[in-house]
């Protein structure tokens, strides 16, 4: 599927460029109908040209000119400047799509100033593979076209739920955050395995497979995670062992006390920012 509509991304970080990859490997939109702007950085806008041949600008005014879709993706401490710079040159039909952890829809139109439809966003790097978990939810404004819009180009890089807004900073602690907490525990993997004896490549490609695995195995199965490790644990074996050492510390507290906290964060980063008080 080719969607047919210019998209400019304000911000070039890693996510937009998650994002961007997705879509053009995808051939989901072509790089001409795709243009990036950002702060500052033009080492960085050239880095994102050169390597997926999209259009890029240094004023982001004449960025967004053009645009049917502008993307946010800029860290939410930028979102108020962003927005302040671009609300008088925004025109009725240009939809609004955030990808900003924690702030609202209601906040991104009250910055508006305008009717513009919104649509809030989460996905996450994985979306670089096109394997994010994204979340989507519509904004005031925002049309039943616009979400299927919004879900037709999130699809090019992933899975898409359409979810109630209040359940968005649920969905950026546990899958916006998500890769981080397995991409840390891949880390810890990686050092108990050397140590072990294995070389960093060994240890690198058993253990992605082992990721890999476990990710497809929850997609085609509707045992719970409990059974999974059980099938895994022989009495008196490796697993146990290992599992035993985990129980010890409560690792299963920790994980959820840490995803509880990032979800909080997002809460946070709303409930701190207003168009007045936007120092979060
Ligand atoms: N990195 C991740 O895994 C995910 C990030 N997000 C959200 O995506 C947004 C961006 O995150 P990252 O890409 O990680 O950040 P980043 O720091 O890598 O990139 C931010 C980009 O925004 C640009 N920027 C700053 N102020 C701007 C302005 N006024 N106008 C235009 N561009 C401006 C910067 O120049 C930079 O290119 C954040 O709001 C974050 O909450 C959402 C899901 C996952
Ligand atoms: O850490 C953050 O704030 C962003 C939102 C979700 C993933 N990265």
């Amino acid at each position: 599927m080719n969607i047919n509509k210019t998209i400019t991304f304000l911000g070039a970080g890693s996510m937009a460029e998650a994002i961007i990859g997705g879509l053009i490997t995808r051939r989901i939109v072509s790089p001409r109908m795709i243009t990036v702007a950002n702060l500052q950085d033009q080492e960085r806008l050239d880095y994102i040209k050169t390597t997926y041949s999209v259009q890029t600008e240094s004023d982001r005014l004449r960025a967004i000119k053009e645009a049917d879709i502008i993307v946010l993706a800029m860290k939410p401490k930028n979102v108020h400047d962003a927005i302040s710079h671009i609300k008088e040159h925004v025109t009725g039909s240009q939809l609004i799509v955030s990808v900003i952890a924690g702030i609202p829809t209601a906040l991104i139109e009250e910055e508006l100033g305008s009717t513009n439809p919104v649509i809030r966003t989460m996905p996450n790097t994985s979306a670089k593979v096109g394997e994010s978990a994204s979340a989507i939810c519509p904004g005031a404004h925002a049309t039943d076209g616009d979400l299927l819009t919004v879900e037709a180009l999130f699809k090019a890089i992933g899975t898409v739920s359409v979810v109630e807004e209040a359940q968005m900073d649920a969905v950026t602690g546990v899958a916006g955050s998500g890769p981080a907490y397995f991409y840390y525990m891949v880390e810890a993997m990686e050092k108990a395995a050397q140590e072990a004896g294995l070389s960093e490549q060994q240890s690198r490609d058993l253990i992605t497979q082992t990721v890999v695995g476990v990710g497809k195995r929850l997609q085609q199965t509707s045992k719970t995670p409990k059974e999974l490790y059980k099938e895994v644990m022989s009495p008196g074996g490796t697993t146990e062992a290992g599992i035993s050492e985990l129980s010890a510390h409560a690792t299963q507290d920790i994980l959820q006390k840490a995803i509880g906290k990032a979800v909080k964060r997002s809460t946070e980063l709303g409930s701190a920012y207003t168009p007045t008080n936007h120092s979060s």
